[in-house]
């Protein structure tokens, strides 16, 4: 069927090309032919003044060659149509006055080639025409109408080499595609007993975290073709293309069975259906339902299987989720720091390190960067190295290519003026101090208010390990950190900037969290608000839609509220108390511009670390408590004193700041408790990839998040 339309559509352009072909010669011969009338012509005859002729009796046409020396309106040869009737009589004439060089008649054969050619052409042309729009109107239905695809650019098959061994770090991922792996390369063993093989597996996770990898792996191998296509080139196509396409691809794929099928964003088509912009017969629903149909279609022997990947799996149509179709569904996450050594091991084999390259080290600095951002990080290490004519890869050029995989390259060029660097330099600053100055914080290890990607600066706390969880003290650690920058930029200049506005939604999106997910939020009490059931893809943190009172909806609204201004008291009480080590520690940042963890110790090494909050316990339970909590050891060194402190408005340093909460009274009750932990709170580039309880992750990959001052 294919390969007729193609033949089709290709005759078309054969056939055009001999039309042009023909038409030019036509024209190099005619410039020099006079047109005649046909009594002249034969007048020519009877003078005995040609060479030769030439009758073509198809087009009643006659070509007269003239004689030496003769000419006609300075032409050489001469030509004449004549009506049918009057053939016999021109050859009768040729006869009595026989031309010197002979008299020829035209290729009949020939003639009647071209003839039709000239007749039936132009009707081609229409014919193709009329396919060509009718296939862009009848919606892909008809498969006569598959007219002028380029399937090469928009499916690829290939078979691919890269195998197991290329993905580091998602060991999980990987045994769970092992079993479609042994199914691919032998279908018939699990045939014979019955086991039943998913016919679709959907990947999801952050981007750059190996979905495609992965996917190519198994096919490379259970040695496999590997067809893929992304789901938003679909959306690209014309009307009708994007089902017929679907189609195409899964009789290509079942023809040379066992094959593996990728769609990669597969949210691009399968997000719900009617919730596409454009309405209507939407493109999008009619390639979703191909697809649904296609997967529908797929029985035991078919022996083809289909992975798509996605990082927006809330919005997938559930259609696609349900038995029988993608009921296999697999997490890839950003690697944990044993994966990110191992992937840059992997990534780094073939590189020539400097001696002192700890891969190790670099792993640990890196938390939540995904696969693709450290094969990103050595990469461009290498390009900096031979840009500096070096031979080896050392430290600090790793360094420079770790900064610029986190917020794009530096921006050398732009420049600050010098009331926004001071702003900068303080608004970092606080953050770094009161970083410093929390309970058991890990210690900060680098501020720089150089500008980079759309981040006018920022400070990096580096956690020691990684963490699969993350305590209330902690959490309350984070928001007060993400608020010392803005409380910075109050208590120092009475005028907050727009800078801080990235760290405020930050701090709101933990503090609405701990209150409507984690329990933490003694008015509300243990229970999670919003978007109910615990669904594997409902719970990630994207389209809470609430399920909640009116009533419930306040009192959420006034426990964040309580948070943040705890959080905000309890920056502001240290910045208050160091305002001498932060005026420094600007000093430093404004002749630096970037300090690393030595240095920032030494500026901080008269600050005290803060006393634990008091104990926190839900209400109902207090009564039988008095038993005192297990000691838990600090993960940094830090005092894990237990005090009770109410946190009343400071009086110390005057501001104006219109946020800072005047009703600290009711502030004072929500941040008592007592405290262990301490951990990385935010790493530049958009979310604390470590410390994000509970399993979310943050879309935004390094580099790609919008950042202020951060
Ligand atoms: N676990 C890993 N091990 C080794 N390399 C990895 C890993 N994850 C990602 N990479 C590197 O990053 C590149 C990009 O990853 P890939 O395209 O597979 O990510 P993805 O999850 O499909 O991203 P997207 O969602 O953007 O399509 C890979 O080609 C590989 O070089
Ligand atoms: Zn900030």
């Amino acid at each position: 069927m294919k390969m007729r339309s193609f033949l089709r559509s290709g005759a078309i352009w054969i056939v055009l090309a001999i039309v042009i072909v023909l038409l030019g010669a036509r024209l190099i011969t005619g410039d020099r032919v006079t047109q005649v009338d046909t009594s002249e012509a034969l007048q020519l005859i009877r003078d005995e003044r040609v060479a030769s002729a030439l009758v073509v009796d198809q087009e009643q046409r006659l070509d007269l060659t003239l004689r030496e020396g003769e000419e006609v309106d300075g032409a050489s040869q001469v030509r004449a149509n004549y009506v049918f009737q009057r053939g016999d009589e021109i050859l009768e004439l040729l006869d009595e006055h026989p031309p010197p060089e002979g008299v020829d008649e035209e290729n009949p054969q020939g003639s009647i080639l071209t003839g039709l050619l000239f007749t039936i052409l132009p009707l081609l042309l229409i014919l193709g025409l009329f396919w060509f729009v009718l296939s862009r109107m009848s919606g892909g239905g008809n498969r006569v109408m598959q007219f002028g695809k380029s399937k090469a650019k928009l499916v690829s098959k290939d078979m691919p080499k890269v195998t197991y061994a290329d993905v580091a770090g998602a060991q999980e991922a990987v045994e769970e595609l092992t079993e479609i792996k042994e199914f691919l390369s032998d279908p018939q063993k699990f045939l014979s007993v019955g086991a039943k093989i998913p016919k679709g597996v959907l990947l999801y996770g952050p981007p750059g975290t190996g979905k495609t990898l992965l996917a190519r792996a198994t096919a490379g191998e259970a040695g496999v073709p590997f067809y893929s296509i992304s789901g938003s080139d679909f959306v690209e196509m014309f009307v009708g293309v994007g089902a017929s396409r679907v189609r195409d691809l899964f009789e290509q794929a079942k023809q040379n069975a066992p094959a593996i099928i990728f769609v990669d964003e597969i949210d691009a088509v399968g997000r719900h259906r009617g919730a596409g912009m454009g309405g209507g017969h939407d493109e999008r629903e009619q390639t979703l339902n191909q697809l649904l149909v296609e997967m529908d279609g797929f029985d035991v022997k078919t022996n083809v299987i289909l992975i798509a990947a996605t990082n927006r799996p809330d919005i997938l149509d559930p259609a696609l989720l349900r038995p029988g179709r993608f009921d296999r569904q697999i997490t890839v996450e950003a690697p944990d720091m044993q994966g990110r050594l191992k992937i840059l091991q992997v990534h780094g084999k073939g590189k020539p390190l400097a001696d002192g390259v700890d891969l190790e080290s670099i792993a640990r600095r890196t938390p939540g960067f995904t696969g693709a951002d450290l094969a990103n990080v050595l990469n461009e290490a290498a390009l900096l190295t031979a840009r500096s004519e070096q031979q080896t890869i050392d430290n600090a050029t790793l360094d420079e290519a770790i900064d610029r995989v986190m917020a794009g390259p530096q921006k050398r060029t732009r420049m600050m003026n010098d009331k926004e660097r001071l702003i900068t330099a303080y608004h970092e600053g606080g953050h770094a101090l009161v970083a410093a100055a929390l309970p058991n914080t890990d210690p900060v290890a680098k501020i720089t208010i150089l500008p980079r990607g759309r981040a006018l600066g920022y400070t990096m706390v580096l956690p020691t390990e990684d963490k699969y969880s993350t305590t209330r003290n902690e959490m309350l650690d984070q928001l007060a950190y993400a608020l010392g920058g803005r409380v910075a930029e109050e208590l120092v200049f009475h005028d907050p900037t727009s800078g801080a506005a990235n760290d405020i939604e930050k701090a709101t999106g933990l503090a609405r969290k701990m209150v409507t997910q984690f329990g933490m939020s003694e008015a509300i009490g243990a229970i999670k608000l919003g978007q109910g059931s615990g669904e594997v893809f409902l719970g990630r943190d994207m389209g809470h839609e609430r399920d909640y009172s009116e009533s419930v909806a306040a009192t959420v609204d006034r426990e964040v509220r309580r948070l943040i201004e705890a959080a905000h008291d309890e920056a502001w009480e240290i910045l208050v108390e160091h305002r001498a080590v932060l005026d420094r520690l600007v000093r430093e940042l404004l002749e630096k511009e970037t300090l690393n963890a030595e240095q920032i110790a030494e500026v901080f090494s008269d600050v005290v670390k803060r006393e634990a909050r008091p104990v926190w316990l839900s209400s109902e339970r207090r009564a039988v408590s008095d038993l005192p909590p297990v000691d838990v050891p600090p993960r940094v060194n830090g005092t894990n004193g237990v005090s009770a402190n109410g946190h009343g408005t400071p009086n110390g340093g005057s501001h104006n700041g219109g946020a800072h909460p005047g009703d600290g009274g009711s502030a004072g009750g929500t941040t008592d408790g007592a405290g262990a932990g301490g951990q990385g709170v935010g790493t530049p580039g958009g979310g604390a990839p470590a410390g994000e309880p509970a399993g979310g992750w943050n879309p935004p990959a390094p580099g790609d998040a919008p950042r202020h001052r951060s």
